[in-house]
């Protein structure tokens, strides 16, 4: 199964969750490619897609909402899945995973995702408002990694499998193990 994990990325946290995400599909088995949505010229070669941004002003970076735009039609005719990294993920309640899924609204009229990964990202410094930090009840200008590894470890795992069966791949090129 050849996969491709296309990602906007700012600051670079989403640009390192994307190229775990496709070390952790090569270790099952995909042959996978990872890149800056700005940098994918074809999507045709793959059996499935990854999309991932970064969020800013509660929506995915608007380089990555374009790629989808523009791949649109190609898109809807092959498994996709969809993460974001942002501060509202940052404490896993059911009221930010609303938040975070309506960031995704207008990417989700576009294509149909078998998969939503919704998780916690790097808050940079002075970089995110004060306004925003205290929404989510962050101090002020302080450095927080909310990247929570294993859950996108698992997460992963799982569509991983999804995309395999649905690719009409066998479900797994190799058995998924936890370590
Ligand atoms: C200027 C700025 C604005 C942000 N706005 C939001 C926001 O509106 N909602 C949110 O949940 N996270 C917000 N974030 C947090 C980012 O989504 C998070 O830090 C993410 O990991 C950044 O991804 P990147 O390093 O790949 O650019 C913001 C971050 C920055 C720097």
């Amino acid at each position: 199964m050849k996969v491709l994990v296309a990602y906007a990325s700012r600051l670079g946290s989403t640009a390192e969750v994307a190229e775990f995400m496709g070390e952790e599909l090569r270790r099952l088995g995909a042959e996978v490619d990872v890149m800056p949505v700005g940098e994918v010229r074809r999507v045709a070669p793959y059996d499935a897609v990854l999309v991932g941004s970064g969020v800013r002003h509660m929506h995915w970076l608007p380089e990555a909402t374009e790629f989808v735009r523009v791949y649109q039609d190609e898109l809807s005719r092959k498994p996709v899945a969809l993460f974001l990294l942002s501060m509202v993920m940052s404490t896993d309640t059911a009221q930010h995973r609303q938040e975070a899924m309506r960031m995704l609204e207008d990417v989700r009229q576009m294509v149909r995702p078998v998969a939503v990964g919704l998780f916690g990202g790097e808050v940079a410094g002075r970089m995110v408002p004060f306004m925003s930090r205290q929404q989510v009840g962050l101090p002020r200008s302080e450095e927080h990694d909310f990247r929570d590894w294993e859950a996108m470890r698992s997460w992963v795992q799982q569509v991983y499998r999804q995309l395999a069966r649905l690719s009409g791949h066998s479900a797994a090129d190799k058995e998924v193990k936890d370590e």
